[in-house]
């Protein structure tokens, strides 16, 4: 199989780094310092479940010299999707397939501005990664796995075919029964840390310990299952639930990569998080307030991250 990672991040960097080291033809889509550094020694993950080198066949930032992939794996932050989708168009084939992995519930949306809907596929996964320095990710935390699906959640020997090829490169990979619900509660997850995260610069643990900071996160979830609800996503109230379970178990001074984009005045995925709540709670005739307070206190800092100034 021919297998494209656009995008060598905490997220491509791990997971491409896995399939290089298959009998795959992988090629990495990467740019400036970090592909020089790729392109000269291989790609080194540093793991706390154990180091690995990665030498993909090819390390570009040409789409031109790449080989028709048949799988893309998507490793760019969601705002870049639409832009990636675009450029990636005329390099793909009716059979390419293209798997984004990106946190947010609107991600085969944004491919589908460019690429066919039947060559989208949904997926998500769970680690804690980053670029520690160029031709270097370091995973610091979370076994690393992966869940894909279908956007019908059919069991097509396409989806099979890629689940078998992650589980040849040893990475923990599922095809949940329901991808867009197990999604949903991801996201509820981590937009619910992420954004009150940010606004109000504290680790889990100080989110937990305050109680006006932990009913806020209750109601941030609560809006976000009304506007899943609306969306025929088949979420319940239990949901919320194993969701506070799952923050109560968190390392007290973890903070979610978003969180940290925000605290770091980079341009971060607010948009695609709690900026999606509101949008689609107007479009449903749903109150949000909390996600809108959220929204319009961080956006004036993400609009001068994205101007490129810092906060
Ligand atoms: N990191 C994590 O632990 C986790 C992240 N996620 C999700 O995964 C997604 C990716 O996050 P993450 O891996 O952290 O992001 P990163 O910023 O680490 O990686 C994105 C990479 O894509 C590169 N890139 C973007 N556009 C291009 C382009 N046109 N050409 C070449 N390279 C490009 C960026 O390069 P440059 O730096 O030059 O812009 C960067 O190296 C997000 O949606 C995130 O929420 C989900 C679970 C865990
Ligand atoms: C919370 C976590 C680490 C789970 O994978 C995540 O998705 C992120 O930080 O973006």
């Amino acid at each position: 199989m021919n297998i494209l990672i656009y995008g060598i991040g905490g997220v491509g960097g791990y997971f491409g780094g896995k399939l290089a080291n298959t009998k795959h033809h992988v090629s990495f889509i990467a740019r400036g310092g970090h592909l020089k550094a790729i392109q000269e020694k291989g790609l080194f993950v540093k793991s706390f479940l154990g180091d690995f080198k990665a030498t993909p066949d090819l390390a570009t930032d040409r789409l031109t010299n790449i080989p028709t992939p048949d799988l893309i794996l998507m490793g760019v932050k969601s705002w870049q999707l639409e832009q990636a989708a675009k450029e990636l168009a005329p390099h793909i084939s009716n059979g390419t397939l293209v798997l984004p992995l990106q946190n947010g519930v609107n991600n085969p949306e944004k491919l589908m501005t460019s690429i066919s809907e039947d060559q989208i596929l949904n997926g998500f996964c769970n680690l804690i990664s980053f670029i520690e320095a160029p031709g270097i990710i370091c995973h610091q935390a979370f076994r690393p796995t992966l869940s894909m699906g279908e956007l019908d959640n059919r069991r097509t020997d396409r989806i099979e075919r890629i689940h078998a090829v992650f589980l040849e490169a040893g990475v923990e990979s599922k095809i949940p029964e329901d991808i867009h619900r197990e999604q949903w509660k991801k996201f509820m997850f981590i937009t619910t840390i992420s954004a009150i995260g940010g606004l109000t610069r504290s680790t889990i643990g100080e989110m937990r310990s305050s109680p006006y900071l932990y009913q806020m996160m209750r109601d941030t979830a609560f809006e976000i299952l009304k506007v899943a609800q609306a969306k025929h996503i088949n979420i319940a109230r239990d949901d919320v639930d194993k969701v506070f379970e799952i923050i109560a178990k968190q390392d007290p001074q973890s903070t979610a990569s978003t969180q940290r984009d925000l605290m770091h005045g980079k341009p971060s995925e607010l948009e695609n998080f709690n900026g999606y709540i509101v949008e689609q709670a107007k479009k449903h005739g749903i109150q949000a307030p909390v996600n809108e307070l959220i929204l319009a206190c961080l956006l004036p800092m993400e609009r001068r991250a994205r101007a490129g100034l810092k906060s």
